[in-house]
């Protein structure tokens, strides 16, 4: 009789545990959850699926997961996260413009950023913090030409272009350089924009930028930063879901890859901050870290209401370094991988840049208005290779609804990017590369015609549009007007289907040729 008691308790244990296990893979987050997988898959949920579905493109797997539920608001769990991916256009644009949706998700990716694993700086911060911050940053870098046009500025990035310009005619004068310009000429992709990109910066942020002979560390910490680019995802990594896999091999071994890759970004922007804190005067404000100072003066560092404080600060300044260094360099070299699939499009902004500003000088920014094809080339490259193909991911931050579907708070909200810049509702033939869809009948830039998001919209949109949009346009405008552009001998086109996802779309390192027209 007690056997048989203990059988049937044991046979209830079982049963309860399997029901708990299974049942998480019926249950929805909400009544009215977006269309996806039916709840979450045992350990990973629906991280798991997208990475049976498409290991090495999750946005790749986000879309077709959609397709079969037929649906662009695709609904699934992410380990323990409710999550919604929009693939449309329009309810894109609707999320990115309601405040709701400006939340950001606690990633572990995100923490192990800060050397403390604390959330710190814009791109990861949430609240009254990130508000405060992101308004101070962008106020006060604005003085010294960060988003806006300024004459002092735009002179010390032309001298740059123009070192660029020396260093890829005239190949390496310095030994740090010749990893990146090889004694044959080729130039290694996107490296060779690191130094331009990252001193453009700043010049920005501190009123000077690294002598061509110090740029060797610009290289480096560029690399560091692509690292960390090519060894996470867009959703986060596994480490976001199961932080203690980083105990784990192999995963301990990405877990420290990204780490230090991270820790060298942030310790070089550390050195830049050390230089001008030991040399402060409250009284004799000479760039933007002056002024961030004097907030940190005023702040007592224990208090959580004061986010004026050196972890913020460094994190804060590398959400910006870190993306020009790496980001924009990036978009870059795939542009330059897309230019050689499209010699056409090259004879044509030359022949633009020949017409406009001829060979006497580099074109600038007043020059624009009228090389409305180059313009509407770097638009074409930023859509059909979108850098960031899940944008960042939000957080929603009340219950809410979308279209019809109702979304707890909390949950995650990817924006694939990478899917509206490919609707064929939109764009008719999104495989192809074509400038022209940005321009009128004239020739002329028709920016109603870009209703592309490479920066996202809203509250939340990249803090360095304007910043980024400049730099490329100057770049590419400098590259087309001085050089054509070569492969190795032999070598065939790049396989553009081969790029990696990583938190961005990244072609493999490769040599290209800046031949002197
Ligand atoms: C081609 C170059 C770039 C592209 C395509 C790009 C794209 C993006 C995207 C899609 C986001 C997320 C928007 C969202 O959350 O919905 C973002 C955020 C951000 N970007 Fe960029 N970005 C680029 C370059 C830059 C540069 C050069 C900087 C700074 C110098 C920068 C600074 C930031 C910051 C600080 C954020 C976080 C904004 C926030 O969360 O409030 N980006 N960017």
């Amino acid at each position: 009789m007690f056997a048989a008691t203990s059988l049937v308790l044991w046979g209830v244990v079982l049963l309860l545990l399997l029901y708990r296990l299974l049942r998480p893979l019926y249950s929805r987050p909400g009544k009215n959850f977006p269309p996806g997988p039916p709840g979450s898959v045992p350990v990973l949920g629906g991280y798991g699926l997208l990475l049976l579905i498409n290991y090495y493109h999750l946005h790749k797997a986000a879309t077709a997961l959609g397709d079969f539920y037929r649906t662009k608001i695709l609904g699934l769990w992410l380990k323990d996260y409710p999550t919604v991916v929009v693939n449309d256009l329009a309810v894109a644009r609707e999320v990115l413009n309601r405040k709701e949706f400006d939340g950001r998700p606690d990633l572990y990716l995100a923490r192990m950023r800060d050397k403390g694993f604390k959330l710190r700086g814009i791109f990861f911060t949430d609240g009254p913090s990130w508000k405060e911050q992101r308004w101070f940053i962008l106020r006060y870098l604005r003085d010294y030409g960060f988003g806006r046009r300024f004459v002092q500025h735009e002179a010390e990035v032309n001298s740059e272009l123009l070192e660029l310009v020396d260093l890829l005619k005239y190949g390496a004068k310095h030994e740090h350089e010749k990893a990146i310009v090889r004694a044959d000429g080729y130039a290694k992709c996107p490296n060779v924009f690191f130094s331009c990109f990252a001193n453009a910066f700043l010049q920005i942020l501190s009123g000077e930028r690294l002598c061509r002979e110090e740029t060797g560390v610009l290289y480096e910490t560029g690399a560091n930063a692509m690292i960390f680019q090519r060894n996470g995802d867009d959703y986060g990594t596994i480490l976001s879901f199961l932080p203690w896999l980083r105990y784990v091999y192999p995963f301990s071994k990405k877990y420290n890859v990204i780490r230090q890759a991270s820790l060298n970004v942030n310790g070089f922007i550390e050195t830049i901050i050390e230089k001008y804190q030991r040399t402060f005067d409250e009284n004799h404000v000479r760039c933007f870290l002056d002024l961030y100072f004097r907030e940190m003066v005023k702040c007592t560092p224990q208090d959580p209401n004061f986010t004026f404080q050196q972890d913020q600060l460094i994190l804060g300044l590398v959400d910006f370094f870190f993306p020009a260094i790496s980001g924009a360099t990036t978009q870059m070299a795939l542009l330059m991988e897309r230019l050689l699939h499209n010699p056409d499009a090259v004879r044509r902004m030359q022949r633009e840049i020949d017409e406009v500003v001829g060979y006497g000088r580099l074109p600038t920014l007043d020059d624009r208005p009228q090389l409305a094809y180059t313009e509407a080339t770097l638009r074409e490259g930023m859509r059909i290779d979108t850098l960031v193909p899940s944008g960042i991911a939000h957080r929603v931050l009340d219950d809410t609804s979308l279209r019809g579907y109702e979304l707890p708070k909390d949950t995650l909200v990817l924006i694939g990017l990478d899917a509206v810049h490919n609707q064929k509702e939109y764009w008719g033939d999104p495989e192809c590369f074509r400038p022209e869809r940005f321009l009128d009948a004239n020739g002329k830039l028709c920016l109603a015609k870009d209703i592309s998001l490479p920066f996202g919209a809203g509250k939340r949109l990249c803090a360095g549009e304007t910043f980024a949009r400049n730099i490329m346009f100057l770049t590419l405008a400098a590259l087309m007007q001085n050089f054509n552009l070569r492969q190795l001998p032999g070598a065939r086109l790049p396989d553009l289907s081969k790029r990696a996802t990583g938190v961005i779309i990244t072609p493999e390192d490769y040599w290209l040729k800046f031949e002197p027209r």
